[in-house]
């Protein structure tokens, strides 16, 4: 059955550091989506109450429309993964998979047929102290998969792999999405998770910059200028007052317009410019300076 995310107005302050301020966004079926931001931008703070480990000190995080507790099947809805587990060294992928369906009350015999769809068969009676990071990674997956989910939340799940083990986690939330399923996956790098998303969400200082498609993100990268005024302020006020849209870059303005535009409306604002340029870079670029991040 399609299940959708559904994130409304979730804040959540630690003290006085609010961790996530006023987010909203949907998550669709069928669909990658990448959750986005540097560490620190609130990512891991959103799955978790996601997944009703952290209470949200305001708004509401639901599978259609169900909160994670409130799920008549939670693991039959949501599998999840949250950051490399930290596995028994001792014991194999297989006893860990067991244990964990028995835990999970699901049926034994989804353990090797997980095993089998994150192609960890040959390895599975081994220790997994001896594991690498990528099988660490598919063995969160497997256990995610237990439960035969129609969503995946996964974070990180590219964090430390090489590149073949990047394109073998794409092609199989891919083909997962395929199927109608929902997969969320957070990443602090754009380009790690660029070729195997749909559409991007993505969060800088616990606030949302962007939620929409890859596409349209990427189109936007286009026709962005980065602009220095002596007075950014009052530019900024003349290029929304001329409709055009402009955001916060880290000490400049981005401008979703052609330098010529910008250039318009600033001698007709008079005001003084330090800086025109396109932006340039590709997207990586245009995610850095979104999230306020360096070069
Ligand atoms: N339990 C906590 N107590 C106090 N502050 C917290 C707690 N958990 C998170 N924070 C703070 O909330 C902010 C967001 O943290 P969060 O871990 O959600 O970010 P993130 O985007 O997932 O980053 P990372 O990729 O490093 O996990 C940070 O400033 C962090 O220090």
């Amino acid at each position: 059955m399609p299940v959708s995310i559904e994130i409304q107005g979730v804040t959540k302050r630690f003290g006085e550091v609010s961790a996530v301020e006023d987010l909203t966004f949907t998550v669709r079926p069928g669909r990658v989506t990448g959750f986005l931001g540097p560490n620190g931008a609130g990512k891991t703070t959103t799955l978790r109450i996601l997944l009703g480990l952290v209470t949200a000190t305001a708004g509401s995080a639901t599978f259609g429309g169900a909160r994670y507790g409130d799920l008549p099947s939670p693991l039959g809805t949501v599998g999840a993964a949250l950051e490399a587990a930290s596995f028994h060294p001792g014991r194999s992928a297989r006893d860990f998979l067991r244990v964990h369906a028995a835990g999970g009350g699901i049926d034994a015999g989804r353990v090797d047929v997980v095993l089998q769809m994150v192609g960890m068969t040959t390895y599975a009676d081994r220790r997994v102290g001896g594991y690498s990071l990528g099988m660490r990674q598919r063995l969160g997956l497997a256990a995610a998969l237990l439960g035969d989910p129609d969503v995946l939340v996964l974070d990180e799940p590219t964090n430390g792999l090489d590149p073949e083990g990047i394109r073998w986690t794409r092609e199989f939330l891919r083909a997962f999405a395929g199927t109608g399923r929902t997969v969320l996956v957070s990443s602090h790098l754009l380009a790690e998770v660029q070729q195997m998303v749909d559409d991007v969400v993505v969060l800088a200082n616990g606030r949302l910059v962007y939620s929409g498609t890859l596409e349209e993100l990427a189109s936007r990268e286009q026709v962005t200028t980065r602009v220095r005024a002596a007075d950014a302020a009052a530019l900024a006020a003349a290029l929304t007052a001329a409709g055009i849209g402009v955001r916060d870059g880290g000490g400049e303005l981005l401008v979703d317009a052609m330098p010529e535009t910008v250039g318009q409306v600033a001698f007709r604002a008079g005001q003084e410019l330090h800086l025109l340029a396109p932006l340039g870079g590709g997207l990586e670029e245009l995610f850095l300076r979104m999230t306020g991040g360096e070069r």
